[in-house]
């Protein structure tokens, strides 16, 4: 493993049981409280963008915004929040979608993308591709390119990047870590 690879690693905490019984929660607060962890993260994911040829950074609330803010600062790009429903206050695109514990709703605001926007969604953690699935179902129903997703981690166990395969249609998934 790489020594950025192990850094991140070992920032990152595992909870069990949390939200509810059987999730091993990956919590990253160890890992945004070190700054030479998030800044490594950050160039990590900037680099991403710059490889993936991104003109637009999308952002999942609430830790897609923590770490894609910074990415896009980084990477010279605008930065989208894709949030979950009711808190944008302009015309928006809905998509509902399940996650490893639960279900909700996340929105953008629809004049945020448009034709010739190449979009790269980064979020902290791919588990079962739900909330990932409904952002490129948003970016895609606002008339944007997706570029790719990039997250700090993926559960491989629980097949996202399987279920993404189709909706990704051959952009780029980028995961750091692969627990
Ligand atoms: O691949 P999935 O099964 O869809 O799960 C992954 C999503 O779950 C978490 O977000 P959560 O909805 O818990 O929101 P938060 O960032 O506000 O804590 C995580 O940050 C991802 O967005
Ligand atoms: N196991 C997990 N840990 C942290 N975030 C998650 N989002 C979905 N599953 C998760």
């Amino acid at each position: 493993m790489t020594d950025i690879k192990e850094l991140l690693l070992s920032r990152i905490r595992d909870v069990a049981d949390y939200p509810e019984p059987g999730v091993m929660f990956k919590d990253i607060t160890p890992l945004l409280a070190d700054p030479a962890a998030f800044t490594a993260l950050t160039d990590a994911l900037a680099e991403i963008a710059a490889n993936t040829g991104a003109t637009k950074i999308v952002g999942l609330e609430a830790r897609g915004f923590i770490l894609g803010a910074p990415v896009a600062v980084r990477a010279g790009l605008g930065f989208i929040p894709v949030r979950k429903a009711g808190k944008l206050p302009g015309a928006t695109l809905s998509q509902a979608y399940d996650l490893e514990y639960g279900s909700a709703e996340i929105e953008v605001h629809a004049e945020d993308l448009a034709a010739g926007d190449r979009v790269l969604v980064i979020d902290d953690v791919l588990a079962t591709g739900g909330t990932a699935e409904a952002s490129i179902q948003l970016i895609r129903r606002a008339g944007a390119d997706v570029a790719g997703l990039a997250v700090l981690m993926e559960l491989g166990f629980l097949g996202g990047r399987a279920r993404l395969e189709p909706s990704l249609a051959g952009a780029p998934l980028e995961a750091l870590l692969v627990i």
